[in-house]
């Protein structure tokens, strides 16, 4: 099934295979012809007593031919090198582009690091099944039969004998397959819990220290290693005892032809030329069969790698926006969510019939206590998942018609734990805009209040930073974040504000760039600062799931008993 799979995505690139069955069809004359010229010049210089005037002309020809067998060899290794990148480099990016389209989907049941692991090793293990294996097979299916044509014409008993012995190699093959492919498996879910544990390890390593369970953790690792080592040596030792079977099997059939030969030989009931040009021809038919035996194990494990791969690409996407209808405003919509609930668990709605209209360029604070809802809310605002039920227009467009591309041009995002890619912070802050210039870049970093920290760094705005933002403080990732979503200009921005580990001056720092934010833009912001809540034209308070109020702040302050309780929490925290 998986192997049909695997061939299918091979059939692509059809040029490819024929190719590679054009080579093989090519090297089985070759070989055929070399077997010829080799027995015709031994019969005649020993046999025939011809002279070296009447058999050098054949010496060239044979030398051609072993040349053209040769560079056949590498030319067909060079296709199947070539198919296999074509082939695998498409399936990294199907399954890439499979992976952002899933989203969360994925990457919530599966570990990144077992994931990166697929990514990796498993689409590495399939270049084996397409640079070697699917051409081996097709020279196995061409060149043992172009050969046992010949011999059944020229000499049926040693053609009966190779037709009876040469399919025993593929039949040992397919027995031991299923087998070989449970134990490739077994190495495979070793191998992926191994780097799953690895990554763990590195990305917790601060926390595990700190409560001293690090040593424990490379313990746990330590069992992974081995438990991969032993899962590898179980497939290594299938693997050798299977090639050496299958060579065995081949020399022992090659043995059978020649003794046959031999004997007829002997008893002068068949010719010399003929006798030597079949001894010749057995072992070449069973080469490609050899070949195909050493790169079955690699085939098999190619076919358990890359199981999981399907089982992500096959996967029904629940894609958000339908791309039906491209928009541009000049001026920022309308959004209106009508009766909008939604579930991340079957029978437990987390967002419970919302009905809210965000009018143009209106300043909207969510608020409500932890686990209300008000992130639910705004990934659905985002266009990053489809509430399970209910509507959200666009000026009166539901948002999954319009085009992504649209969507995403039009808003800005910053939440608390923006990602901050491994580049020079100039790189960071033009992930804002497509082709930024460094004007640009400096102009929304002062916006964003960054400019003074980036401009006292050695390198400015080319100081590298690490993964994560690993050289940069809590508050200076949100400020070139900050910068990023200046560098859009966006029509409507949406913000998780930070909630904690910001000192007094940057946050004095984030206060002023949220005012320049707060100009001419349609503004939805989760708020856990009071000066935001003041700032906005409506508050909305939510608690499990479900409006409680809307409203000014005065005005929520003055009718509403749950408002009161969080100011009074807000304010003790400020
Ligand atoms: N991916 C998810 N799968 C299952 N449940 C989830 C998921 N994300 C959130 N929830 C649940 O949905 C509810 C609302 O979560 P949400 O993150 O929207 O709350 P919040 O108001 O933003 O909280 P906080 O202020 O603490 O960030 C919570 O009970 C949470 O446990």
């Amino acid at each position: 099934m998986i192997e049909k799979r695997l061939n299918q995505e091979a059939l692509k690139y059809k040029g490819y295979l024929v190719k590679i069955a054009l080579t093989s069809f090519i090297s089985g004359g070759a070989i055929i012809a070399q077997a010829y010229l080799i027995a015709y010049i031994i019969n005649g210089a020993f046999l025939a007593k011809k002279g070296l005037g009447e058999l050098w002309p054949f010496f060239p020809a044979l030398f051609l031919i072993v040349t053209l067998r040769f560079s056949l060899g590498y030319f067909g290794e060079k296709v199947g090198a070539n198919l296999a990148s074509k082939v695998t480099g498409e399936i990294r990016n199907v399954l890439l582009e499979k992976i952002a389209a899933l989203g969360t989907k994925v990457l919530l049941p599966e570990k990144t690091g077992e994931l990166l692991t697929l990514i990796l090793e498993g689409v590495e293990s399939l270049e084996v099944y397409y640079a070697r294996y699917l051409p081996q097979l097709i020279s196995a299916g061409i060149i043992p039969l172009m050969i046992l044509v010949v011999v059944l014409a020229l000499d049926l008993i040693s053609g009966i004998i190779m037709l009876l012995t040469a399919p025993l190699i593929p039949v040992f093959m397919m027995l031991i397959g299923s087998f070989a492919e449970k134990l490739a498996q077994k190495q495979w879910s070793s191998l992926s819990r191994l780097s799953g544990k690895f990554f763990e390890l590195l990305q917790g390593i601060a926390d595990l220290k700190a409560f001293g369970r690090s040593k424990e953790q490379v313990n746990e690792l330590k069992k992974s290693g081995l438990m991969f080592r032993d899962a590898t040596m179980e497939v290594l030792r299938v693997a050798f005892l299977s090639a050496l079977a299958l060579e065995v099997l081949a020399t022992i059939s090659t043995a059978m032809v020649a003794v046959e030969v031999g004997l007829r030989l002997l008893y002068g009931k068949m010719e010399f030329l003929q006798a030597f040009f079949v001894l010749l021809l057995a072992p070449e038919l069973y080469l490609p069969l050899r070949n195909l035996g050493s790169s079955f194990h690699a085939g098999r494990t190619a076919i358990a790698f890359s199981q999981k791969l399907w089982t992500i690409i096959e996967e029904k996407e629940s894609r958000v926006f339908l791309n039906k209808r491209s928009i541009t405003w000049d001026s920022p919509p309308e959004i209106i969510l009508k009766q909008v609930s939604h579930s991340y668990i079957p029978g437990k709605e987390v967002l419970k019939n919302i009905n809210l209209t965000i009018k143009p360029l209106e300043k909207v604070a969510i608020v409500g206590p932890s686990g209300a809802g008000k992130s639910t809310l705004v990934k659905l605002l985002l266009g990053l998942m489809r509430p399970a039920e209910g509507e959200i227009l666009i000026n009166g467009v539901p948002l999954w018609e319009l085009k992504e591309k649209d969507w995403y041009d039009q808003v800005g995002y910053l939440h608390q734990t923006p990602f901050i890619f491994p580049g020079s912070i100039a790189e960071n802050i033009a992930l804002g805009k497509k082709g930024a210039k460094g004007e640009e870049i400096k102009r929304a970093a002062s916006l964003a209040g960054a400019h003074q920290f980036i401009a006292e760094l050695p390198q400015g705005y080319d100081t590298k930073v690490g993964e994560g933002g690993r050289g940069l403080s809590g508050g200076e990732r949100q400020r070139i974040a900050l910068a990023r979503v200046f560098l859009k200009d966006a029509k409507i921005v949406i913000l998780d504000e930070p909630t904690a580990g910001l000192d007094a001056h940057t946050e004095k720092l984030l206060e002023k760039a949220f005012d320049e934010l707060f100009q001419n833009r349609t503004v939805i912001i989760i708020a856990h600062r009071l000066s935001s809540l003041y700032r906005a034209d409506k508050i909305i308070l939510i608690d499990r799931g479900e409006i409680r109020g809307m409203g000014r702040h005065e005005q929520l302050l003055a009718e509403n008993e749950l408002y009161r309780q969080l100011i009074t929490a807000y304010r003790g925290e400020v």
